[in-house]
C-alpha cells in the first residue's frame, strides 16, 4: 500500500458509512500505537502533524516518522496530513516535503489567534486549492471557531485557538455560508464548530445539546452532501484515564469530553474525520504516572514508555472499532496523487452543493 490522498480515503469512508480518526503523531511511540492498532484491526490511518508537533519535532523528522510507518506497514493506507496551516505558505512546505493532505484553517489569521472574516479565509482557503490540487494533495478548510458553547473560551490549546472570547454564532458554523464557502474554495473537506474545542477543558459537565450541537451537522451535510465534515477537539476524555493519572500523584480537575456516542450519530451524518489528541496524551501520561509510581526503582525509558504505547495502542482501536474504520485498510486500492490531478482536473471530483 502507500501513502496516499486524504479525498480517496474519505470518498471510501463516505461510500461505506464511516468515518476515520486522525491522531496527531509527536513522537515514535505515538506513531506505533497507532500503527499497530491499524494492522491489529484492519484500518486506514489518518496522521496528522500539528503547529504544536512542527514546533516539538520539527516537519522532516514527524515526516520521516509517518513513512517509517508506511515502510513498516505496507499494507495499510496512509494519508499524512498537516494540521491547522495558517498559511499558504505552510501548506506549501507541507506538500513540498510531501505530505498527502494538508489544513489551510483561514478560519484564524496568521497569528492562529485571531478570528478572520469570510472574504479573507475563502480567498487564502481558495488559493491553497488551487495549488494543492495541482499536486493530487487534499485540502480541508475551516469554517467557524472552535470553542466552548459553556464559556465562549477557545480551549487550552498551546498552539492554534482563538485568544478572545467567542460568540455564539462565531462558534456555530453556519450551514448557508457552509455551501457558499464549498463552491467558492473546492475543498475536499471541511472542519465544522459545533461546540468542540481543543484539549482536556471541554466541557464541565457531561454535554447535552446545549452545548454540544450535533444537530448543526445534520443541516451542514443536508447542503453540502459531497463534502467530507471534520470535527476538530474531538477527544472523549476517558474518564478512567484520568482517575488513574490522578490516583497517581496527577490533579487535572473534573472535566469532560465529547462522548463517542455522539461521535457515532455524526458519522451518520457526513463527518469523516474525527481529531483526536488530547485522549493519546493521557493515555499516555497515566500509564507513565503508574508504571512510575509502581516500579520507582526502574530507570530505562523504554520501560515505561513501552507502557504508554500499549495505553495508547487500546484507545486506537477502540476508536477504529467505534467510528466503523476497521476492516477497511484491505479494502482501499491506492490511487496515486497523479491521478488524482487528473480527476480534479476531469471536474469528477467537485462538489454538489444543495
Ligand atoms: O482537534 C485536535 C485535537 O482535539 P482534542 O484536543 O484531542 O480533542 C487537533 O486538531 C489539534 O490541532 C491538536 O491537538 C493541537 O495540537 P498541538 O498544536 O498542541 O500539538
Amino acid at each position: 500500500m502507500a501513502l496516499i490522498s486524504m479525498r480517496q480515503m474519505l470518498d471510501h469512508a463516505a461510500e461505506f458509512g464511516y468515518a476515520v480518526p486522525a491522531f496527531n503523531v509527536n513522537n515514535l511511540e505515538q506513531m506505533r500505537a497507532i500503527m499497530l492498532a491499524a494492522d491489529a484491526t484492519d484500518s486506514p490511518v489518518i496522521v496528522q502533524a500539528s503547529a504544536g508537533a512542527r514546533k516539538y519535532a520539527g516537519a522532516p523528522f514527524l515526516r520521516h516518522l509517518i513513512l517509517a510507518a508506511v515502510e513498516e506497514f505496507p499494507h495499510i493506507p496512509v494519508v499524512m496530513h498537516q494540521d491547522h496551516g495558517t498559511s499558504a505558505a505552510v501548506c506549501q512546505q507541507a506538500i513540498q516535503l510531501g505530505f498527502s493532505s494538508v489544513m489551510m484553517d483561514g478560519s484564524l489569521g496568521t497569528d492562529g489567534k485571531t478570528p478572520m472574516d469570510y472574504d479573507y479565509n475563502a480567498d487564502i482557503t481558495r488559493r491553497v486549492v488551487e495549488m494543492a490540487h495541482a499536486c493530487g494533495v487534499s485540502v480541508e478548510g475551516e469554517l467557524g471557531c472552535l470553542g466552548s458553547l459553556e464559556t465562549g473560551a477557545a480551549g487550552e490549546e498551546d498552539g492554534i485557538g482563538a485568544d478572545c472570547i467567542l460568540t455564539h454564532d462565531q462558534m456555530l458554523t453556519d450551514p448557508e455560508e457552509a455551501a457558499q464557502f464549498v463552491k467558492a474554495t473546492g475543498v475536499d473537506a471541511l472542519a465544522i464548530a459545533c461546540g468542540t474545542s481543543h484539549g482536556a477543558y471541554k466541557f464541565s459537565r457531561p454535554p447535552t445539546g446545549d452545548i454540544l450541537a450535533i444537530d448543526r451537522i445534520k443541516e451542514i451535510h443536508a447542503r453540502i452532501p459531497d463534502t467530507h465534515l471534520v470535527m476538530h477537539g474531538s477527544s472523549s476524555v476517558p474518564q478512567e484515564w484520568l482517575a488513574i493519572i490522578n490516583e497517581y500523584g496527577g490533579a487535572i480537575p473534573e472535566t469532560y469530553g465529547v462522548p463517542v456516542e455522539q461521535i457515532q450519530e455524526g458519522i451518520k451524518f457526513g463527518v469523516r474525520k474525527i481529531n483526536i489528541d488530547t485522549d493519546l496524551r493521557l493515555a499516555s501520561t497515566g500509564a507513565i504516572r503508574r508504571y512510575m509510581a509502581k516500579n520507582p526503582a526502574e530507570f530505562d525509558p523504554r520501560k515505561y514508555l513501552q507502557e504508554s504505547v500499549k495505553a495508547m495502542t487500546e484507545i486506537c482501536k477502540d476508536r477504529y472499532q467505534a467510528f466503523g474504520t476497521a476492516g477497511n485498510a484491505s479494502k482501499i486500492k491506492a490511487i496515486s496523487l497523479e491521478k488524482m490531478v487528473k480527476l480534479y482536473e476531469s471536474g469528477k471530483l467537485t462538489p454538489n452543493i444543495k
